[in-house]
């Protein structure tokens, strides 16, 4: 609060909550941002780097014109141009203009993305920033090894996912040495915008990114498939993909609005002898359990590997 007392701006837009501590979570009760003062920069202007920025700003929790984004194509970065952005060909120089930075490039890159920083002419003005990385893999105490030449660097860890853009993300974080209270509520206010997000111990966050970092592309898939089936035994194929989407959007809906087990739901669609527990038995024949769940491992594993565990 005390911090808070010198920012009245944030005083007058925070607001209350409480979220309670489950496994895995360290949620803690804090106060919300509703709107971010500082300028967010983004290394790397991806899939995951648009999919935050158009959450944010779709949300009016920030102007596009505080955010500065780098990557290494000037003309790639003209779409950010007409969204309102602040671009550069330079990571030093959004680094320099940036309170917040997101490092959002491949986890093979980022070595070579910071390389020549601390020898740029930007680099004196590298000082107490707040990293927040999206890097599959890397971990905590290596991106703090990597970033202690910069003076009062920070570093959230973020494992996030892309339905941020459409405000239904979902996202863990773990922070590392030196963050602060303000830091947690900026990382807070844009987790929340954009989805729902949990506080957790850094060794589940490639568990995480598994399940919903990349999950959506399983699901996506899934869809895919659903679509196909539709189309097999009829239907045209616009009307196949918008009922198996939105199918999965209600299946999704009543798992978190009921409170049922998903057991439970799954028995209310199968009626006995009925047409929906013939499908099942094909998808129990077909493995599907195991494979989604070999699936998860199998991108946690990757992960380890990437990040040098
Ligand atoms: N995509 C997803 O769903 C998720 C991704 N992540 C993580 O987010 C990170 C980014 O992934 P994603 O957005 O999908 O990847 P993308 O490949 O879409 O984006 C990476 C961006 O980094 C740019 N880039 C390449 N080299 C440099 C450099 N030296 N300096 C600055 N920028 C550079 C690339 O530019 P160019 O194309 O011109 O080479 C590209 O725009 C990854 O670490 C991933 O693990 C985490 C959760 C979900
Ligand atoms: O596929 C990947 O490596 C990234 C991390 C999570 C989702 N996409």
């Amino acid at each position: 609060m005390l911090k808070l007392m010198k920012r009245p701006h944030l005083i007058l837009s925070c607001r209350t909550f409480y979220v309670t501590p489950k496994n895995n979570c360290e949620d803690e009760p804090i106060e919300r941002l509703s709107c971010v003062e500082e300028k967010i920069g983004f290394i790397g202007d991806g899939n995951m780097a648009k999919a935050i920025f158009k959450g944010i700003v779709n949300k009016c929790l920030i102007q596009p014109n505080q955010v500065n984004v780098s990557s290494p194509y000037i003309k790639n970065l003209d779409v950010w141009k007409e969204m309102g952005a602040c671009v550069s060909t330079d990571n030093a120089e959004i680094m320099e203009i940036s309170d917040v930075v997101f490092l959002a490039v491949k986890p093979h890159i980022l070595p070579e993305a910071i390389k020549n920083i601390e020898k740029s002419p930007h680099a004196a003005n590298i000082k107490n920033k707040l990293f927040l990385s999206i890097l599959a893999g890397y971990k905590i105490s290596k991106l703090e090894k990597m970033l202690s030449c910069f003076e009062g660097a920070r570093v959230v860890r973020l494992m996030p996912n892309t339905p941020m853009m459409v405000g239904a993300g979902c996202t863990a974080f773990c922070p590392g040495h030196g963050v602060t209270e303000h830091d947690l509520m900026i990382v807070r206010a844009i987790l929340e915008a954009t989805g729902i997000c949990h506080r957790v111990p850094e060794n589940i966050i490639n568990a995480v990114g598994a399940l919903s970092g990349g999950g959506p592309a399983f699901v996506y898939l899934m869809i895919e498939a659903l679509s196909d089936g539709g189309v097999r035994m009829g239907m045209h194929r616009a009307m196949a993909s918008k009922f198996a989407a939105q199918t999965v959007m209600g299946a999704a809906k009543m798992v978190l609005e009921t409170n049922k087990h998903t057991g439970q739901l799954k028995d209310e669609v199968c009626s006995a002898g009925g047409t929906t527990i013939a499908g099942m038995h094909e998808l129990e024949r077909g493995r599907v359990r195991g494979s989604i769940m070999n699936a998860v491992e199998a991108s946690a594993k990757r992960a380890d590997q990437l990040g040098g565990q």
